[in-house]
């Protein structure tokens, strides 16, 4: 925790908060400040957000997959972390490493926001035009919709949620997909169409935001558990355990969606071929806090998967 007296002045910070620039970084770290000084009956100005350029917001012109993955993400922070110029990090978790260092806690996971993805430029998959340009980079995504629209062409679409709707607009792309977490949390819940949870799987941990503190730093990760939400924890970290046990990166295209009821987690995967060609799909239904159920979910499906889906996860164990 920062350093403060007793008589320090209200502008001291109890907590400095790191956070990516981009507007829904940024609005992540906002809800995060609010909870955190609700929790804590902290005056805003308790809770200082540090923003941070991240290696993944630099360099916009290569699929995320090619440029070194969703480290680019996390590295700035991770470092300001380790070198104590901020006490906490706020996450997407979708865009976490699955192994993060010994050295970091994910000290709270918020309640998650809608895990839909959101189609726009048409009302739904089927009445997509034949032959429509899909804008995306994420190969999930593009082997979705591959499987169900095989006729469709994948065009590349990077950057933050206003440039991929400013890519749309201008025609770059008929079609394109984004999650609802993000729309919402940018004030743009009528944006679009969402696709059935149920139908159209999202990425693991889509919707969740974490938050990450130094393992060492007690004081702080017990303040940031504060504001946990187990129910969310529990389902982000069974899908994080599934992709672990695939040994997925952001070129796997992985679909997952944990739901809790009670303290019973029913998990419901697919992984694809790049193509979209194939596809294989599992659920498990087990303990909420039973992470290795999660990781045999995962072993299954790779013991089922078609030779193109497996070469696309090394299925680490
Ligand atoms: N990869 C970028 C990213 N990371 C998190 C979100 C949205 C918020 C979330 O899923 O929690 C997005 C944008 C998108 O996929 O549309």
């Amino acid at each position: 925790m920062a350093q403060h007296t007793q008589n320090s002045s209200k502008s001291v910070p109890k907590l400095r908060l790191g956070t990516r620039q981009s507007p829904l970084a940024v609005a992540q770290a906002e809800e995060t400040r609010r909870r955190l000084c609700a929790a804590h009956g902290w005056d805003e100005d308790a809770v200082e957000l540090v923003k941070v350029r991240a290696s993944g917001d630099k360099i916009q012109d290569r699929p995320l997959a090619d440029i070194g993955g969703k480290a680019l993400w996390t590295r700035e922070l991770d470092i300001w972390l380790a070198e104590g110029k901020i006490d906490a990090a706020v996450h997407s978790m979708k865009d976490v490493e699955t192994i993060r260092p010994d050295s970091l806690t994910i000290a709270a996971i918020l309640p998650r926001a809608d895990v839909r993805d959101v189609l726009i430029g048409a009302a739904s998959v089927n009445a997509i035009p034949r032959g429509a340009r899909i804008g995306t980079s994420a190969p999930r995504r593009a082997a979705q919709m591959l499987y169900h629209r095989p006729d469709c062409t994948i065009v590349f679409f990077r950057g933050n949620v206003a440039t991929r709707l400013a890519k749309l607009a201008v025609g770059e792309a008929d079609v394109t997909l984004l999650a609802a977490a993000g729309l919402e949390r940018l004030g743009q819940t009528g944006t679009g169409t969402p696709l059935p949870a149920d139908e159209w799987l999202p990425a693991p941990a889509q919707g969740a935001i974490g938050i990450e503190c130094n393992t060492a730093d007690a004081e702080t990760c017990r303040s940031i558990g504060a504001i946990n939400d187990p129910a969310s924890q529990h389902t982000v970290m069974a899908e994080r355990a599934l992709l672990a046990a695939l040994g997925g990166t952001c070129h796997s295209p992985i679909a997952v969606l944990a739901t809790i009821d009670g303290d019973q987690i029913t998990m419901r995967a697919s992984l694809f071929s790049s193509d979209g060609l194939e596809r294989v799909d599992g659920t498990a239904r087990f303990a909420a806090e039973d992470l290795d159920a999660a990781a045999d979910l995962g072993r299954d499906l790779l013991d089922r998967a078609s030779p193109a889906i497996r070469t696309l996860f090394t299925g680490l164990s």
